[in-house]
């Protein structure tokens, strides 16, 4: 029966990195009820259930091990309990691998109107109709149950930036109460896991303080919250070049949000394994396309009778059987067929960018300069 194991140490699969700045990026594998998970990892966007624009089967042929969904969209439709009864997230979206869902706390605040923060959780209206929910650690972690959920996430609350040192504080201390609840509340079986998530904003002593309240609660695993809400990178790198330090160095680290290559190689280089964003499935129908060359936005007219292939050696069926001109007509008409073939050529971008970080890591090599 596998587990989530921690990363598995004491075999010294985890490749340091010889060279001292990378000495914290790290390789391996996280075991799981619906398969294995290559770190560092790309989780490609779900949020209700399905990858825009895509087949699970075609997410799966771009590489990704793991998708994420959202228990704030799902339990309001259609129904964790609804899902439940029709066999659960896996069947009903027909992905057979491991799914993590984001708790919930995040999107109330992103998306519904009318809420109330309380000790027992978040009182919300429903974006779609303006009916009345309740999230909290118990509500959260057991929707996630429902849904079946191969990774669940502790309720916590997202601490806003720019936050003073104080609310900063109460907030973090907000999570921690939270995640205790959520430990609680967690049915924990081989194969599935719960990951906390630590909160402090930028100041580190309140990022300790989190770490040291989630490593009492032993979870699966760790993600780095309240980041990417708009502090920018530098001051993104700044906190995580401590942070994931906090953690304990066997068990997975995930980075919520995060994001554009970049970032995802700076958060690798100190010590990050799992993420996930919306930019290459978003951008991909607005008409970006990540390239080896760059950003093409495929809108511009430049590209209207340009004959190539977004890139020439991708595998992609974009770039197999499609010219640049032909997805530019397709953007520009808003065919349906323009975000299939852009989505699908984002995630494999981003796949093969995870991909070739795994295999500088595990040769020792430097990663620098690819993105
Ligand atoms: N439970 C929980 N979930 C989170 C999700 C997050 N997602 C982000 N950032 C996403 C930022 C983001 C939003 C939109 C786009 C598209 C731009 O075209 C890209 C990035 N930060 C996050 C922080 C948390 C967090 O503390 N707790
Ligand atoms: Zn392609």
């Amino acid at each position: 029966e596998v587990s989530i194991t921690k990363f598995p140490a004491d075999e010294r699969k985890i490749i340091a990195k010889a060279h001292d700045k990378y000495k914290k990026a790290r390789a391996g594998i996280i075991n799981t009820r619906h398969g294995q998970i290559h770190t560092p990892a790309f989780m490609p966007v779900g949020t209700k259930g399905t990858v825009k624009a895509m087949l699970p089967e075609s997410v799966q042929t771009t590489g990704a091990d793991i998708i994420l969904g959202n228990t704030y969209h799902l339990m309001l439709q259609p129904g964790a309990k609804r899902v439940f009864k029709l066999g659960g997230l896996h069947k009903f979206m027909n992905w057979s691998k491991p799914l993590l869902t984001d708790s919930g706390g995040f999107q109330v605040m992103s998306l519904s109107k009318l809420r109330k923060i309380t000790e027992e959780g978040v009182i919300f209206n429903s974006h779609i109709d303006g009916s009345k929910f309740m999230l909290s650690p118990e509500s959260s972690t057991e929707i996630q149950y429902l849904l079946g959920s191969t990774i669940t996430m502790a309720f916590d609350e997202c601490t806003p930036y720019p936050s003073t040192y104080e609310q900063a504080k109460s907030s973090m201390e907000l999570t921690s109460r939270w995640a205790k609840r959520s430990r609680k509340a967690f049915y924990s079986r081989d194969g599935y896991g719960q990951f906390g998530i630590i909160q402090g904003s930028i100041y580190n002593d309140l990022r300790l303080k989190s770490a040291l309240d989630l490593i009492e609660l032993d979870f699966e695993g760790y993600a780095i919250g309240g980041l990417a809400v708009g502090e920018g990178q530098e001051l993104m790198f700044k906190v995580l070049d401590y942070a994931p330090d906090l953690l304990p160095i066997n068990k997975p680290r995930y980075l919520m949000g995060v994001g554009k290559p970049a970032d995802i190689i700076g958060a690798v280089q100190r010590g990050i394994d799992m993420f996930d964003c919306v930019i290459p499935t978003r951008s991909g129908r607005n008409g970006q396309a990540f390239t080896k060359y760059g950003v093409v936005n495929i809108r511009n007219s430049k590209y209207k009778e340009d004959n190539t292939p977004l890139e020439e050696d991708c595998l992609c069926p974009a770039c197999k059987n499609y010219t640049k001109a032909y997805l530019h007509y397709l953007v520009k008409v808003k065919e349906i067929l323009g975000a299939m073939l852009m989505t699908w050529h984002n995630l494999m971008y981003f796949q093969k960018l995870m991909l070739r970080i795994r295999e500088y890591i595990a040769q020792g090599k430097d990663f620098d300069f690819i993105s």
